[in-house]
């Protein structure tokens, strides 16, 4: 490395001292904390973000979110070329750089990881990339920060393109390395271009049935109110009301926002009886996440749940569906046979029915542990992968070798058999591939598919939840000493340590019909995190209870147990 390289990095450092006491780590999707504790760790994932873009040769992405943390907290992430979630084998490198504890440390470090890694640092080259950042109110600081981190390494280029949700900025770097448009409107373009198209493709038995094409929006006083108020008037055929857009003065995420919704089950602020009987839908604070609720009708505060389980059976039940007419029997052209691997990809927080559900629709399910990086990962191997968590983050991923296939028979049946209803299942497939994300989840592409697929069905949002019946189930979070104690295995179902902790939850979930629980260490706040799912509600909230009391027992200020 050059001298004047040297010292600009040491220069560029020294102006943002680390946090005193704090380890950070990028966890599960980035580093998060208070935002006043930031700085620091947002120049220095901009200094490794422009050496991901020297070492991929390609652009790479860099986000200021903390997505459903409160307003107070932020974070940051990096975008890979693929437009997905930095690569794991770079994390523990992330993990040292943020806690370097001196500008000297700080380049010995980035000094022996290019030559680890044969970076190349000859000038040449040089690093782009792309940022983002959500509606918290610290982000613009922190983006300078970023930038700053950034422009310490010689040449690298960086595109501040302000506000924008986390899976458009994941679009972006993606088209941008796929050499398409990746600007804004692009992407509004491209995802309400190919709404229109299923929308067209509904066969007319269901056009005539009126089913209601009004979703109300809860927007989470974040960056997903805002661009659905832009993304709503450009779509025909489905009207959408958005609350909660964030410029009502309600706080992000504040008794608001998809991961409210879904831990606690209650209406989000603005909502109420008089919704009852209406499809509503609910974003987290960054738009990469989304479930569907309804009023309750015995009692305007409580809701009936659509997560990402229902989401995620809906999509496949559709997929299956459309993949049966393309290769229907009788059809004598071998080629026409779709050969299409089409799998799922849950974790541990799934709801036992809905994995019951998807294997008797004869989809194999994989189990990953939480968080996006892994479900994508899985989702990838297959033809087309769905994945989606319980709190509604996921996708369909549809592999290139077999999309191209599907832009072959399209082509075909163009020549042989245009308007057939072969060739309509073709284009329905064909204008998913472009209307879901194929980056990362995302809450406008996967609200824009639901909405398409209930009109293509004719469905109203209670048809839909009768797919299958939810297990009840309760979601707790313990504060204790130390979560990294708790570690785990088996896609986090097995807490192998603390010695004990597991077989004690063992025994308290051996005395509820249907019972199953497991606890982890949130990789977003600085909790444990319990599920238990039981035959009755009771029964789960009862579980979760006494768990999450044995959790404090072990690890809790108070514990005996250490
Ligand atoms: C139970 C739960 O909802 N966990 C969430 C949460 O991760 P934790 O590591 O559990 O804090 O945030 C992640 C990022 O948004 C998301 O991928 C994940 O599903
Ligand atoms: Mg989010």
């Amino acid at each position: 490395m050059k001298e004047e390289q040297r010292l600009l990095l040491l220069q560029s450092s020294s102006l943002f001292a680390p946090p005193e006491g704090v380890k950070l780590s990028y966890g599960t999707a980035g580093f998060r904390a208070d935002a006043s504790i930031l700085k620091s760790t947002v120049h220095r994932v901009g200094i490794l973000t422009a050496l991901r873009s020297l070492k991929t040769r390609s652009v790479v992405g860099l986000m200021i979110t903390a997505s459903h943390n409160k307003v107070t907290d932020n974070g940051v992430k990096i975008v890979d070329p693929s437009g997905g979630m930095l690569s794991q084998e770079w994390e523990p490198f992330a993990d040292q750089l943020a806690n370097a504890e001196t500008p000297e440390a700080l380049l010995s470090l980035i000094t022996e990881f290019i030559e680890k890694e044969k970076i190349p640092f000859d000038g040449v080259q040089t690093a782009e990339i792309l940022l983002g950042r959500d509606t918290r109110p610290s982000g613009e600081s922190l983006l300078e920060a970023a930038k700053q981190g950034i422009s310490s390494i010689f040449g690298a280029m960086a595109h501040d393109l302000g506000i924008l949700t986390t899976p458009q900025l994941h679009w972006m770097v993606r088209a941008r390395n796929k050499s398409m448009a990746a600007t804004e409107p692009a992407y509004f373009e491209q995802i309400s271009s190919s709404f229109r198209c299923l929308v067209e493709l509904i066969p007319n038995e269901t056009k005539s049935n009126k089913m209601d094409n009004r979703v109300v929006v809860d927007g989470a006083d974040g960056v997903g109110g805002e661009k659905l108020e832009v993304l709503k008037n450009m779509l025909t055929g489905l009207v959408i009301e958005v609350r909660n857009t964030g410029k009502g003065g309600g706080l992000l995420n504040d008794g608001v926002g998809a991961d409210y919704v879904q831990k606690e089950k209650v209406v989000p602020r603005g909502f109420g009886s008089n919704d009852i009987g209406i499809r509503c839908a609910s974003l987290d604070g960054d738009a990469d996440r989304i479930v569907y609720f309804t009023v309750s009708d015995n009692s305007s505060s409580r809701i009936d749940l659509v997560d990402g389980d229902k989401m995620l059976s809906l999509f496949a039940l559709f997929i299956k569906e459309q993949l049966s007419i393309l290769t229907k029997e009788g059809n004598e052209n071998p080629n026409n046979n779709s050969q299409a691997r089409l799998g799922v990809v849950q974790t541990a927080y799934a709801n036992g029915a809905s994995t019951d559900y998807l294997k008797q629709l004869g989809l194999e399910v994989i189990f990953t542990p939480t968080g996006v990086k892994h479900l994508h990962e899985k989702a990838a191997q297959f033809d087309i992968g769905i994945y989606f968590e319980a709190n509604g983050h996921g996708t369909i991923l549809f592999s290139e070798f077999w999309l191209s296939w599907l832009e072959a028979r399209n082509n075909e049946f163009s020549l042989v058999s245009e308007g057939s209803e072969q060739q309509k299942a073709a284009l329905r497939l064909l204008s998913v591939s472009k209307l879901i994300n194929q980056a990362v989840g995302d809450a406008l592409s996967s609200l824009l598919l639901v909405e398409a697929i209930l009109q293509h069905k004719g469905w109203s949002i209670h048809k839909w939840n009768k797919l299958y019946q939810d297990l009840p189930s309760r979601q707790l979070k313990v504060k204790v000493v130390d979560r990294t104690a708790v570690t785990t295995t088996n896609a986090e179902t097995i807490a192998v340590s603390p010695p004990g902790i597991q077989e004690a939850i063992d025994a308290e979930t051996a005395k509820y019909s249907k019972g199953r629980c497991f606890i982890r260490p949130s990789g977003t706040e600085d909790v444990i995190r319990v599920y238990a799912e039981a035959s009755t509600q009771e029964s789960a909230n009862s579980l979760a209870g006494s768990v999450a009391k044995i959790v404090d027992r072990f690890l809790g200020f108070g514990s005996s147990e250490q």
